[in-house]
């Protein structure tokens, strides 16, 4: 065998993903240098602001007659004087400190107001949940730089008052994201998991659902003090604000008043508003790609990825043995490698060179452990593996590599290739019925009429074993029962007539009975239409009862491979053994505790 032309070494393609060099989300967000140029700006910012008691040059009001209108560099004056005789340098200073001091007071606001009314709304609902949304509704309604200008009109400039009220204004932006994730969350069955483990209420907040929600406050916080910054120089600007004290937008309208004396007066508080607004934005940016998982995987140089591919490929094509092998099957993989970049620029193997073929009218079992790589494999033949995999080897369908060939697989796909899931019921769409589902499913992959389709699909129906097609046909996926779905989805799945089926664990979430019903199904529909299948399954049960072939998977590898008869009556790996024997236990054991 040739030796690898290549790139990622075997020790670091092997460790498992969740190894060593895994950084959170910090790490990545300093490996943004857009995200650490922003970082640096505001950090300095901030710290410009708090050191003007002790570093501002001069007292923000403090006036000098040969300071007005003062151009940059004046001795004593860095940035200039103001119409007024006002060190710049000084007013931005202490003007930043009050921009700092807003942004906490509409920051605490807002998330006082808005996390926590989002909180009750998605996970208490009920009465509360209506409720919160109407007065969320109602102050998104209300026009905020009005209510402000008639606020300062009403109370004078009250700069926490002010900022307060905007806070709360913009709340509701925090109310629905928060209901939003919530409402996805509290279904979760971590959740239920931790209901049923005894845990309070408030506990399953604090450690749950505020985890789920901390990355989109973080970021909706970036563009609310983008906003923030933005709003309380407006008021200023427009003269709401106090004159006695600095401000960026104080400043602003004073230097406007004054610009044909005194140009470079402006630069400098709107270089800073909007270089700030721009940072606390672009930072936002960064902090929501850092924190979303993938991000930093995505991330992965291109070149990087062409390289891995090209080095899984150029093994495949040295593997590959037995050419009469493949031409001769409906369905070959060769060498088959999937793999994961991580984040620290590795990648981890879960496939690691998988051969096998299928012919027509031949049941294949991939079986194996979990974690084994059975659904990789089946998904590779599918295509639907994550956008991020990087994928080697050939899968050859029909005589075309489907993996050299994307858009012949993607054609392949619900055509000649049907694909029957492992859960059922999260496989239908609760929008739709049955029937308008397995309608759209077939008019997708073959021209016909609506009605000629809803025709052919309760014959199907009929076909997979539903009593009462017709009523069946009508019904939302949750008033079926799981077996149902099954059959319904097995129906969608051999409804365009394909040449081969890839059903994952098609059984798993099924009982006994339903098992072998679903079982027998799958062997008839063999029969009548001479389908090749790949079957992944834990369960040597199921291998024995439809396989006419098997192979044992694990660690991303085949290990054993062939005829079901022989592999039981002498496994050709110890592993095998070991699940065979596994296996015999426990029916030894129902027997036993039957008896
Ligand atoms: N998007 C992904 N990124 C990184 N690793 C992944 C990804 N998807 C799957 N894996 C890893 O691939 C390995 C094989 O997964 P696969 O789902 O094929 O196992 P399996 O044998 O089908 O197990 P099970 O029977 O439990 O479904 C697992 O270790 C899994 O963690």
């Amino acid at each position: 065998m040739t030796a690898h032309p290549v790139v990622a070494p075997e020790d670091a393609v092997a460790a498992p993903a969740a190894g060593r060099g895994r950084r959170g989300w910090a790490g990545r967000l300093l490996r943004n240098p857009m995200a650490v140029a922003c970082i640096v700006f505001l950090g300095a910012t901030i710290l410009f602001g708090l050191s003007s008691p002790w570093l501002a040059p001069h007292a923000p009001g403090a006036t000098q007659l040969n300071a007005v209108n003062a151009p940059p560099f004046t001795a004593g004056h860095l940035l200039g004087g103001d119409g007024s005789g006002r060190d710049i340098l000084s007013r931005l200073m202490w003007g930043t400190q009050r921009t700092l001091f807003a942004c906490v007071v509409i920051l605490v606001s807002a998330l006082l107001a808005g996390v926590p009314a989002g909180l009750v709304a998605g996970y208490r609902r009920g009465a509360a949940d209506p409720v919160l949304n109407w007065v969320s509704d109602v102050i998104m309604t209300l026009p905020g730089i009005v209510l402000l200008i008639a606020l300062y009109t009403l109370i004078g400039p009250n700069l926490v008052a002010a900022m307060g009220v905007f806070g709360v204004l913009v709340a509701p932006s925090y109310f629905r994201l928060v209901r939003g994730v919530v409402l996805g969350v509290r279904n979760e069955l971590y959740v239920d998991a931790a209901k049923v483990a005894g845990l309070s209420e408030a506990r399953i907040i604090g450690r749950h659902i505020l985890w789920a929600v901390r990355a989109p406050v973080i970021i909706q916080s970036s563009f609310v003090l983008g906003g923030g910054i933005a709003i309380q120089a407006a008021v200023d600007f427009l003269g709401l604000g106090d004159p006695s004290k600095a401000s960026w937008g104080g400043m602003l309208q004073e230097a406007f008043a004054n610009i044909y004396s005194n140009g470079w007066a402006v630069v400098w508080p709107a270089s800073l508003i909007s270089l700030t607004g721009l940072a606390t934005v672009l930072l936002g940016n960064a902090l929501r790609d850092a924190l979303q998982v993938g991000a930093a995987r995505r991330s992965l140089p291109r070149r990087r990825q062409e390289l891995i591919s090209r080095a899984f490929a150029a093994k495949a094509e040295n593997d590959l043995p037995d050419r009469s092998a493949t031409e001769e099957a409906l369905l070959s993989v060769r060498g088959l490698k999937v793999a994961y970049p991580r984040e620290d620029g590795g990648v981890s193997q879960v496939v690691r060179g998988v051969d096998l073929a299928v012919r027509k009218g031949e049941i294949r079992g991939l079986v194996g452990e979990s974690g084994s790589g059975k659904t990789q494999t089946a998904f590779s033949v599918l295509g639907i593996l994550n956008t991020e995999a990087l994928v080697g080897g050939s899968v050859v369908f029909d005589g075309e590599d489907l993996i050299a060939h994307p858009a012949s697989r993607a054609h392949a796909r619900g055509r000649r290739i049907g694909y029957i899931p492992q859960e059922p019921m999260t496989n239908l769409d609760p929008c739709f019925t049955v029937g308008a589902q397995l309608v759209h499913g077939l008019r997708a992959v073959r021209r016909t009429s609506r009605r000629a389709a809803r025709h052919e699909v309760l014959a199907l129906l009929a076909r997979v074993g539903i009593k009462d097609p017709e009523h069946v046909f009508g019904l939302y996926p949750h008033q079926i029962s799981g077996g149902m779905a099954q059959r319904v989805l097995i129906c969608g799945a051999v409804a365009a007539d394909p040449d081969l089926i890839i059903a994952d664990e098609p059984t798993t979430a099924l009982d006994v009975t339903v098992q072998a019903e679903v079982l027998d199904l799958l062997r008839e529909l063999r029969d009548e239409r001479d389908l090749g299948m790949v079957l992944v399954t834990h369960d040597f049960g199921v291998v024995a009862d439809l396989c006419d072939t098997v192979s044992v998977m694990k660690d991303g590898r085949i290990v054993d491979s062939g005829d079901v008869r022989t592999i039981f009556r002498e496994p050709g790996h110890a592993y095998t053994e070991e699940l065979l024997s596994a296996a015999r236990a426990v029916d030894l054991d129902e027997v036993g505790t039957d008896g």
